[in-house]
């Protein structure tokens, strides 16, 4: 939609989730907005990222315990039917219809810019005020010799697979390697996870720890501190090489080594847009490139890759593009890690300094995971010396739904006095956050002063009860 002169207060490259949500916040006040997708709209997360992967655990998950109930092997046909329906579910709400139903104007194809205020899409001109950059990342591809073989895929295209691999190579151990090793496992693959790094680099050592112990008890291989340095094929698929001198053969190697922003061909030179040392846009605190007059959100920028940053970050640049706000983002941002057990994680995983405060409360002490007999978890809050708090990392089942109350506390600078005062239900496992928080708050209290004034309050209501009873005798 353009105004008369034929220019769009909005362009918006990429119909993902940061440029559906972009797209959608801007014309949801009013703005002329065009959003330009040049495959499908819904991005990663629909058709390639998180639905199809948390179908894939959920699916696994069950065929394992078929598998155990029955002794059949797990049906990948009804796997994957599994994830096209739920692919087909959600998609309605991405889809080109709904854009248009918010007034957005949709056009397939792919667009650049060509000078200040102007792009083109396939050769069609579209002038525009302001633009947002959402082309998301692709796959990371490390420099391995022979990893190009037919045999390699990665998180675009393991969805094709015809066949549960038996021999299953994963390269990485973040989010996706663990998520998609812990599945294939499950379904029957014999999985070997080759990480450069330790499991799961940026969480607490406890829980990365615990998720490697139960990807271990699900038959899986963790090469830690290792990589592979030539890949070669055998037939069936291929010949891993390790630097640590560990050879392997895989019918199947999963790449899950990061992302690279998809930046080439936009054209940035052409509007002065720069990006860092790792090809990712630049952006300032209220999500505005190095051209003023340009936005950048979700995976194509430097921040946390999740659907759920590159939603709010998106709607926040929107904002500010087509109402000259000044809305920053928030640097609070969980994650989840969908393996069993789940890790949840927000804020600080480590005592900022020597007076933070860490409260752990195992999952032994959590009733709801001793009836569900699922106590290899933990929840650990971090607190400064006010007790406000500051961080949390969760194990266990629904660690994800469990971290949204801690995100809240932190957004709102509340304190562990603040969630002991609410009442939780029982049993579930957000107790894990009510204790920590209660066992933060009984700890406080035995500090000497605090202790010394609960000694005199005791004593003077002591010293007046017994004053009210003998004068009740008289
Ligand atoms: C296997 C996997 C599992 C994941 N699981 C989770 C999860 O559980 N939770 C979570 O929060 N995150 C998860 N993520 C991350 C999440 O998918 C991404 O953070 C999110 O999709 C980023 O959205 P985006 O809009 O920035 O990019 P994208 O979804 O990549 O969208 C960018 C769009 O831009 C289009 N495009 C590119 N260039 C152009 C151009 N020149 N012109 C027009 N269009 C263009 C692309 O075709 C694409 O549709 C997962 C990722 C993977 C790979
Ligand atoms: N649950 C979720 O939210 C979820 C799930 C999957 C993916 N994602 C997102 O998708 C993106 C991609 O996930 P990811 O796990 O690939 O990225 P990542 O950057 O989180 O992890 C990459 C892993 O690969 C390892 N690695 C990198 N190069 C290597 C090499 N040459 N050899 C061996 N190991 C190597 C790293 O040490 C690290 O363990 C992430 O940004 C993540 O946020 C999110």
């Amino acid at each position: 939609m353009a105004d008369r002169d034929g220019i769009v207060d909005l362009l918006v490259l990429g119909g993902g989730a940061a440029g559906l949500v972009g797209a959608m916040t801007a014309a949801g006040v009013g703005a002329r907005t065009v959003l330009v997708e040049r495959d499908r709209t819904g991005g990663d997360c629909l058709w390639t990222g998180c639905v199809p992967s948390k179908t894939l655990l959920a699916a696994a998950a069950t065929a394992r315990t078929r598998a155990m109930l029955t002794g059949q092997d797990p049906d990948f046909s009804l796997v994957r039917t599994m994830i096209r329906d739920a692919i087909a579910a959600i998609e309605p709400a991405d889809s080109p219809q709904t854009l248009e139903a918010a007034g957005v104007r949709f056009i397939r194809g792919a667009a650049r810019f060509e000078a200040p205020g102007v792009a083109t899409v396939d050769g069609r001109t579209i002038r525009f005020r302001q633009a947002l950059i959402a082309t998301g990342a692709a796959p990371h591809v490390p420099e391995v010799p022979g990893l190009a073989g037919p045999s390699v895929v990665t998180s675009e295209t393991v969805w094709d697979l015809p066949a549960i691999p038996a021999r299953l190579a994963v390269i990485g151990g973040g989010p996706l390697g663990c998520e998609l090793g812990q599945a294939f496992a499950r379904l029957g693959s014999e999985v070997t996870l080759i990480i450069r790094s330790t499991i799961l680099p940026r969480e607490d050592r406890d829980a990365a720890a615990l998720v490697k112990t139960s990807l271990e008890a699900d038959g899986i291989r963790v090469l830690e501190h290792t990589r592979v340095e030539r890949i070669s094929p055998t037939k069936p698929g291929s010949r891993l090489e390790l630097r640590d001198g560990t050879v392997l053969t895989a019918d199947t190697v999963l790449l899950a080594a990061g992302r690279t922003a998809r930046t080439a061909g936009l054209g940035l030179e052409h509007l002065d847009i720069s990006t860092d040392a790792h090809g990712q846009i630049i952006t300032d605190p209220r999500m505005r490139t190095t051209n003023p007059s340009v936005w950048a959100a979700g995976d194509v920028t430097a921040h946390p890759r999740f659907t759920h940053v590159a939603g709010v970050h998106a709607s926040i640049a929107a904002r500010n593009a087509v109402l000259g706000l000044n809305l920053k983002i928030s640097p609070v941002v969980p994650r989840v890690t969908y393996t069993s057990p789940e890790l949840a994680a927000v804020g600080a995983t480590h005592p900022p300094g020597t007076r933070a405060m860490v409260r752990t409360i195992h999952h032994t002490h959590v009733d709801r995971a001793v009836t569900d007999n699922t106590t290899d978890g933990f929840t650990r809050l971090i607190a400064d010396q006010r007790g406000h708090i500051l961080g949390a990392t969760i194990v266990g089942p629904r660690a994800g739904e469990s971290v949204a109350e801690v995100v809240l506390a932190i957004e709102h600078r509340l304190k562990t006095s603040d969630i002991a005062a609410a009442t939780h239900p029982y049993p579930t496992y957000s107790d894990g956050v009510w204790n920590a928080a209660i066992a933060d708050v009984r700890a406080r209290l035995r500090a000497p002063a605090t202790a010394a004034v609960i000694k005199i309050l005791l004593l003077l209501r002591r010293w007046r009860a017994d004053l009210d009873t003998r004068l009740i005798r008289r």
